[in-house]
């Protein structure tokens, strides 16, 4: 039973409690307003002067901070980053958090595993604090973030920032269940950390969904939420939202149609690109290799490298989802002796996210993925990436070896590139990337196409697996803009074929009837395999498509004269699809 009197103690203390924090918000405003770095300055540039460093907290300069404390942030977020070990604060963070904590629009660009994740969390949760957000006031701040898994990572982050707020957040991404629960509640939620197409679905469908008083924006990897081909679902998302808000972008890398973003959707924003001065553009304790081989030698030098890095944690990108599966499973049959685990958009979520944590846990381990695994994941203690497959663009190689030489860490990557790709180590090294090239060591070299032309005469699934993989990496070399390093004409595909143990080639058909038919096969496919896609690979869909759209316009001179109008139609189907999607799609739980 209560004592006596203990519901008016705790009634006193709740109060005393309130009092304490309105001092300190106003304490906090005071010195956020006085100290505030001048605009278009970079606070990395100052440091503060020892003797000021210890005078009373309500006057500390906080421009050229160094320690988390040191900012004027509230006592709850400084015990919360204590617990968590922060201390330290990184230079994306000395730079970016003294403008957006002031409540300044930024584009934040830092090498990849700078930090730029507590860089916004913190200005976000510490604003709503100082407004005193609760439940009854709705969505105060949305982070939107490119794919499901660096949503779930941004908001495990969150976490641990808001531990002592009384904050609540939601994750809003697809592929997850109890769609009651996450209608009733998303209105509840002050902090909604979101896919693009997720989020849009709920403005459109959730009745009353409230973003009203939207307090702060966040776009996480903006320019690969644009590559996706979610400009439109962006575009859309903006609009909806009030004008009066703070805005921050963050990425490693910053292109022309993120500026584009920046100037519709940022006020006067703060540009802080703490590495854009640096030497070199990819973190300084990374060792970048590249080693010279032939396509048809691809797959023996993965092999290689597998069975000589068994103690090792090592992620490999592949260029499509077929040849993930494919280069998985039958490896896996091989049994290098190291688990092996695939990261692809045609798994389901579930399975995505048990691979996620589980790779996180492991501290031997190879994971073959998608790009799907190149922006923002942090994987923790990654010793090797590699590439098995070129990148698209210096972009793409950049976040893709990012996975590693995270925060302090140090790692190691190696792309292979067959001789016509070898004008991307031009590439790389003027875009500020110190990268080794190499010849492969062929003594070395343990062939394993034997082995595998013995595993595909056993089993046609896996043989029609790796039929699908050749036409589909194929497909993509065709695909890329760049036909100075993606030329098909130059690649051995009789020998590519055979290192993957098919005994013959497959037809390739997109190359022989050219591009026009191509599109038109691929929307015959939509209009016959659509209706039996998830949610997600419809967005992959239509994310492959944007690209090859994109892609297509410098295939000018490709002698079909109707492609363009077949390209429209299948471009103009698609979204139509898509949107029928996002608006039949059910809505799932947190
Ligand atoms: N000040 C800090 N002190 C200690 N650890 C930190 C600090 N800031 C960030 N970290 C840790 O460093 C790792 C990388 O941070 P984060 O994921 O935010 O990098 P990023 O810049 O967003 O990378 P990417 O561009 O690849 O998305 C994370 O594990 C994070 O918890």
């Amino acid at each position: 039973m209560e004592k006596p009197g203990a519901k008016r103690k705790f009634q006193r203390r709740h109060k005393d409690g309130r009092m304490d924090e309105a001092k300190e918000i106003s304490q906090l405003e005071a010195r956020l307003s006085t100290g505030a770095p001048a605009p278009g300055t970079n606070p990395l540039a100052h440091s503060i002067p020892p003797q000021q460093e210890k005078v009373s907290d309500e006057v500390a300069p906080f421009v050229g901070a160094k320690l988390f404390e040191q900012l004027p942030i509230s006592n709850r977020t400084k015990r919360s980053l204590a617990d968590a070990k922060f201390i330290n604060m990184t230079a994306i963070q000395r730079a970016a958090l003294p403008h957006a904590l002031c409540g300044r629009d930024v584009l934040g660009a830092a090498k990849t595993g700078s930090g730029k994740t507590l860089a916004f969390l913190i200005p976000v949760v510490e604003k709503l604090y100082r407004l005193q957000w609760g439940s009854m006031d709705g969505v105060g701040a949305i982070i939107i973030s490119p794919t499901r898994e660096l949503a779930v990572q941004i908001f495990e982050e969150l976490r641990k920032v808001g531990k002592h707020h009384n904050l609540s957040g939601g994750l809003l991404i697809g592929g997850r269940k109890d769609i009651d629960s996450e209608k009733g509640r998303v209105n509840r939620l002050n902090i909604l950390v979101c896919t693009p197409g997720r989020l849009l679905q709920h403005m459109d469908e959730t009745p009353n969904f409230d973003c009203t008083q939207l307090q702060v924006l966040v776009l996480d990897e903006a320019d690969r939420i644009l590559d996706m081909g979610f400009a439109n679902t962006l575009n859309a998302i903006v609009t909806q939202l009030p004008k009066q808000r703070q805005t921050l972008l963050f990425s490693a890398t910053q292109t022309k149609s993120v500026k584009d973003l920046a100037r519709l959707s940022l006020k006067d924003p703060e540009y802080l690109a703490v590495h854009a001065e640096s030497a070199v553009a990819t973190p300084a304790r990374l060792r970048q290799t590249a080693i010279i081989v032939h396509l048809n030698e691809k797959i023996d030098m993965l092999w290689s490298f597998i069975k000589s890095h068994l103690q090792s944690k090592t992620l490999v990108f592949l260029s499509s989802c077929k040849q993930v599966k494919f280069v998985h499973e039958s490896f896996k049959r091989l049994r290098p002796g190291v688990p092996l685990k695939c990261l692809h958009g045609r798994m389901k979520q579930t399975q995505r996210m048990a691979v996620f944590f589980k790779f996180c846990e492991e501290k031997h381990s190879i994971l073959f993925a998608t790009d799907i695994a190149a922006r923002g994941l942090d994987f923790p203690a990654v010793d090797w990436v590699v590439q098995v497959d070129c990148p698209e663009d210096v972009a793409s190689y950049i976040h893709r070896v990012g996975r590693t030489a995270r925060y302090t860490s140090g790692g190691c990557s190696v792309i292979f590139l067959s001789p016509s790709e070898e004008k991307m180590i031009d590439e790389l090294q003027a875009s500020k990337i110190p990268i080794k090239v190499t010849k492969p060591n062929r003594d070395k070299i343990q062939p394993v196409s034997g082995a595998l032309a013995g595993l595909l005469s056993k089993d046609p699934d896996l043989k029609y697996m790796a039929q699908r993989a050749f036409v589909t990496y194929l497909r993509s070399v065709h695909l890329r803009g760049n036909k100075e390093i993606f030329d098909i004409t130059k690649l051995p595909l009789d020998e590519y074929a055979l290192s993957l143990g098919l005994p013959t080639t497959p037809r390739i058909r997109f190359l022989k009837k050219g591009i026009g038919n191509a599109l038109k096969n691929a929307k015959y496919k939509i209009d016959d395999e659509y209706d039996n896609l998830d949610f997600d690979n419809k967005v992959d869909l239509a994310g492959d498509t944007a690209t090859a759209h994109k892609n297509i316009k410098f295939d000018k001179e490709e002698d079909d004269s109707n492609y363009e109008e077949i390209v429209s139609v299948a471009i103009y189907q698609i979204s139509v699809l898509v949107e029928a999607s996002l608006l039949s799609h059910p809505m799932r739980n947190f």
